[in-house]
């Protein structure tokens, strides 16, 4: 029996592992949830789960859950906030820890689930921008395995397994394009509206203008890069606006091996909870005949500023990425606020980059600090205007 915990289960890939942990009861049991504010969800996933704990954003929130739980007659323990969460990663019920929170307040209580001893299915790619090296080194240092959820980077662990690292010549990291691949107006028109209508994928707000901006594919190159162990050049964009394609391996033969589904993210989920073993989900069939063309195109790097900005701070290494994405998470916030324009979050995202003095040695306490320092910099571009 797997005994995980799901922090951020009431977002669209907590629900989505609650959905695969409700159809694998023989399999996987739920030691643990946390959500930030979204209590009501959480009420009814205690209902149907048990969980021994639960971490809410609040100590208010938790107040009253607390008192809903005495008159439930129920004895789920209830946390609070960034120290709750760190306490609920560390219950020894729970061997496994799926972390499905957005931004990099999943990054302290993933570390904390490392140190004790938990294994790792991360779905949070921005834990492992901001400091995913240190991480993996964590992960290694503590014996706990660390397996990917997010659908890329799943379709690459598997395709990484027909051959060695030391074959491996480039990662085809598929994007979908996003909403504006084909577009050809004017950018800074663009509204909120438009871009949370991404064409294959229904995900949560942050990620959904990531891949409008294409950060999330920058931000996806660094995350393989880190989670593989390979250098960012040899790590390319592919255009594949249908999503069957996940991604793909060459390897030194010149053969090139890919994973493809109907995109729908429990089966990267489930695999991450069942590997090395395949188990029956509720994804649709793939029929090839059915989908029609698949497509490949080249990224367009000017229109998609981002793109080029993040893969600059990989190469930069030490700490840019961690202030790539914390200036990334402000302009988002910002853009998502309505208080700036979509074209503005480049903007701002460049400048704090350009303006980083990295850390000359890297730690977990040197990335978390540069994300930090990024955010605060990266606010104050966007209320002083300077962005403009
Ligand atoms: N959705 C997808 O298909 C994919 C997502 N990912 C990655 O997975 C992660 C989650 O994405 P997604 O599920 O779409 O996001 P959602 O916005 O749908 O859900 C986010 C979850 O995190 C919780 N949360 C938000 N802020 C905080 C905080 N400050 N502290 C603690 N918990 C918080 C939310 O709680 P509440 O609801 O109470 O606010 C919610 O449970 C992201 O890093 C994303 O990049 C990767 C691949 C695919
Ligand atoms: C489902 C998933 O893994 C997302 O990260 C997805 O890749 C987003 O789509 P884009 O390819 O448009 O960024
Ligand atoms: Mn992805």
């Amino acid at each position: 029996m797997k005994k995980i915990i799901v922090l951020g289960s009431s977002g669209s890939i907590g629900t989505q592992t609650l959905d695969i942990a409700a159809n694998m009861k023989d399999s996987i049991s739920i030691a643990g949830l946390s959500v930030h504010s979204n209590i009501e969800l959480l009420k009814k996933q205690i209902i149907k789960f048990k969980p021994t704990a639960v971490c809410v954003g609040e100590l208010f929130g938790a107040q009253k859950l607390q008192a809903w739980l005495k008159e439930k007659n129920l004895k789920t323990k209830v946390f609070f906030g960034h120290e709750g969460l760190n306490k609920l990663v560390a219950i020894y019920e729970a061997d496994t820890v799926v972390v499905a929170i957005v931004g990099a307040a999943g990054l302290d209580c993933t570390i904390k689930a490392i140190k004790a001893k938990k294994n790792i299915a991360v779905a949070n790619k921005e834990t492992l921008v901001v400091a995913g090296r240190e991480i993996m080194k964590l992960a290694v240092k503590n014996k706990v395995s660390v397996l990917p959820v997010d659908s890329e980077h799943s379709a690459i662990f598997q395709c990484l397994n027909c051959g060695k690292k030391s074959e491996v010549k480039r990662i085809l990291l598929t994007a979908s394009g996003g909403p504006f691949y084909k577009y050809n107006k004017d950018f800074s028109k663009i509204t909120v509206e438009d871009a949370l209508a991404h064409p294959t994928w229904k995900m949560g707000k942050k990620i959904t203008i990531d891949s409008a901006t294409l950060m999330n594919k920058g931000l996806e190159a660094i995350e393989a890069s880190v989670l593989f162990d390979v250098p960012i050049d040899k790590i390319e964009i592919v255009i594949h606006p249908q999503s069957i394609v996940h991604s793909m391996v060459e390897f030194a033969d010149g053969s090139v091996i890919a994973q493809l589904s109907n995109p729908d993210m429990r089966l990267p989920i489930q695999y991450a909870l069942t590997y090395p073993d395949r188990k029956k989900t509720e994804v649709k069939a793939l029929d090839l005949a059915q989908t029609g063309k698949l497509e490949f195109l080249k990224p367009n790097f000017k229109k998609f500023p981002c793109l080029n900005i993040a893969y600059k701070a990989a190469k930069k290494g030490l700490t840019y990425p961690a202030a790539l994405n914390g200036a990334n998470e402000e302009a988002v916030a910002a853009f998502l606020d309505k208080k700036i324009k979509f074209t503005d979050i480049a903007k701002i995202v460049e400048k704090t980059v350009n303006a980083h003095k990295p850390a000359k040695k890297v730690s977990i306490d040197a990335c978390i600090a540069a994300n930090a320092w990024a955010r605060v910099y990266s606010r104050n571009l966007i209320h002083k205007g300077k962005n403009k």
